[in-house]
């Protein structure tokens, strides 16, 4: 087991948004689902170490403390300096995260490679389309190799042919890596996560395998929608 929330609850202000968690997270590529407001943001702010808990314990590795350098974090909203290049955004990120100037250019390199972006090395950000700039905060997330890497809502707004590269690419790091990923899309889940949990309201209403979600019929969209519906009693996930 690489996370582990224990008892965990988080509110802002008085209102909770997570309450008494038990979330473990092992190896592969694990999905968080939920409707919107479900609080799958404050949960990976919680994970990466962006936010602490109110009360109970969030561990990586087993430890508490060191969590930023063991996890790799693509935000829902990020932004990069659109006059640098792609190269340079991503050894300036390996660098953040504690690498030498000699080490987070090799780090950059092979992770361009590893998003499929190193024939845009050279060009600044502003020149890329959506998907590509996807592909390099992703690459920026995982430059300084953490064990873990979380993504939030990655595939959101791209046109279909730009998700299915960037499907690629996860799970392309989901080889060698734990990956989080926070998505309202099926298609995600049906072909990334063997495993996936489903947050309402707070609260883990499902933790498991894709194929005990889906009751063991075959995973599919459909099928996932369907499971979605009968455990949240709705059609919007
Ligand atoms: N900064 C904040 N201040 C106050 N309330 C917040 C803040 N961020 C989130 N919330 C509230 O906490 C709850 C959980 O929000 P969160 O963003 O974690 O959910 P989510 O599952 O990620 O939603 P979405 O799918 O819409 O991104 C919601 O009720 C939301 O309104």
């Amino acid at each position: 087991m690489i996370v582990a929330f224990e008892d965990v609850s988080y509110s802002y202000r008085r209102k909770p948004a997570l309450t008494n968690l038990n979330w473990t997270v092992s190896e592969g590529i694990t999905g968080l689902v939920g409707p919107n407001g479900a609080g799958k943001s404050t949960m990976l702010a919680l994970l990466v170490g962006l936010r602490k808990p109110k009360s109970g314990r969030v561990t990586v590795g087993g430890t508490g403390s060191g969590t930023r350098r063991r996890v790799g974090y693509l935000p829902q909203r990020f932004s990069l300096v659109p006059s640098m290049t792609v190269r340079n955004t991503v050894v300036y990120a390996a660098w953040l995260n504690g690498l030498d100037r000699r080490a987070a250019e090799a780090a950059a390199d092979r992770a361009l490679e590893l998003v499929d972006l190193s024939d845009r090395a050279d060009s600044a950000v502003r020149t890329l389309s959506g998907g590509l700039r996807q592909r390099a905060g992703i690459a920026a997330a995982v430059a300084h190799e953490p064990e873990i890497v979380v993504l939030d809502e990655p595939t959101v707004g791209l046109d279909p042919g730009q998700r299915v590269r960037i499907r690629r690419v996860i799970e392309r790091i989901g080889m060698n890596h734990t990956v989080v990923l926070s998505t309202h899309l099926v298609e995600d889940v049906v072909n990334l996560c063997p495993t996936v949990s489903v947050l309402d309201a707070g609260s883990l209403r499902f933790h498991g395998p894709l194929t005990e979600l889906v009751d063991g019929a075959e995973v599919s969209a459909t099928n996932l929608e369907q499971a979605y519906e009968r455990l949240l009693g709705q059609e919007d996930t």
